[in-house]
């Protein structure tokens, strides 16, 4: 199938500073790309260029294979872009700047009033339609702001942290909102909360300093941290030198170290080597020789981890 989204050498420097330095991706139908970076790493960058919003220096971008440089209006029909920040019209209420969208998006008469109420209910904004933008709490500007990138149902969705300033109840309906609108669309999200990747995005890129550094499913990346897959096991301080030895000469362990010790039992934790899962061997190790332990367990990376691995192992 087709990618509804595709960039490809995307550039782009402001004066010394080169923020997007070649960016190519492809986002499918039923995609939920994760975008994450640290601070200036050029996400906002490259979302706008791909949403038609900045012109590149250098490559193209597209929606629905519509050039967003050469046929803008084309693109933009077909997409939904939520920008950082607030929306604009803050003197408007979400209701007539939601009609005002709508008639920009072409819509007349009935239709303006049953896309409106459509995307006010989607985006639960249901309380304070009639309130002014400007006096609205950060999430609820935030709402406002996904109310209008949805309003059109585009069958691609760009979202620059949408789950900025919202409560963790609020975080929460939107994360479903996105789950829900995945099947039928292609949706990248940029976004710093990591558990948001593994919650709502089939695959994520991480990019620093402008370019990719990273790009799998979140289960893939967390393969990349050393401690992905590594075992604890508690055994007794009397078996903990016997047991270290006889599963350190497993040919899926890259070391056994110490890794705590509490009223006479010791947690001895195995790491996997290049990537190999050592649980099964070292369960039935123990098992065929009879060692003795208290606790087995498969200890899981966290994706901050991983992050942050290769977030700072490429800063130069
Ligand atoms: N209009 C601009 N003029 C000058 N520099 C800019 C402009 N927009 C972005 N930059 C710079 O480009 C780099 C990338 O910025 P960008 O906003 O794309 O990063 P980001 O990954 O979205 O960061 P954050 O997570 O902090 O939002 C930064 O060094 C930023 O200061």
């Amino acid at each position: 199938m087709a990618a509804l989204i595709e960039a490809d050498g995307l550039r782009k420097t402001f004066g010394a500073i080169t923020a997007v330095d070649g960016i190519s991706l492809s986002v499918k139908k039923g995609e939920v790309l994760g975008f994450l970076g640290p601070n200036g790493a050029g996400k906002s960058t490259t979302m706008k260029m791909i949403a038609g919003f900045l012109e590149p220096d250098a490559g193209t971008a597209r929606i629905c294979d519509f050039d967003v440089q050469a046929t803008p209006k084309a693109a933009k029909t077909r997409l939904g872009y939520l920008p950082e920040g607030a929306p604009a019209y803050g003197d408007m209420t979400p209701t007539t700047f939601l009609a005002f969208i709508a008639e920009i998006r072409g819509y007349r008469g009935a239709d303006v009033d049953t896309r409106v109420a459509a995307a006010i209910g989607r985006a639960g904004l249901g309380g304070v339609v009639d309130q002014r933008i400007e006096t609205l709490s950060k999430g609820y500007k935030r709402r406002v702001g996904i109310a209008q990138a949805i309003l059109h149902d585009p069958p691609v969705l760009i979202m620059d942290e949408p789950t900025d300033g919202l409560d963790p109840n609020q975080k929460h309906h939107v994360r479903e909102l996105i789950r829900e609108m995945a099947a039928t669309k292609a949706i990248i999200v940029s976004t710093h909360i990591l558990e948001e990747v593994e919650a709502v995005c089939t695959r994520a890129v991480i990019i620093n300093k402008g370019r990719i550094i990273a790009d799998g499913t979140a289960e893939s990346l967390l393969g990349r941290a050393a401690s992905h897959g590594a075992v604890a096991i508690k055994v007794a301080e009397t078996d903990a030198e016997r047991i270290a030895n006889a599963v350190q000469n497993l040919p899926e362990v890259a070391a056994v170290e110490t890794a705590g010790k509490t009223g006479g039992l010791i947690q001895l934790r195995a790491l996997p080597k290049n990537g190999s899962t050592p649980a099964k061997a070292i369960g039935e190790l123990l098992a065929r020789e009879q060692l003795p332990y208290q606790e087995l367990f498969v200890e899981r990376a966290k994706l901050d981890d991983v992050f942050r691995d290769i977030t700072t192992s490429t800063q130069a």
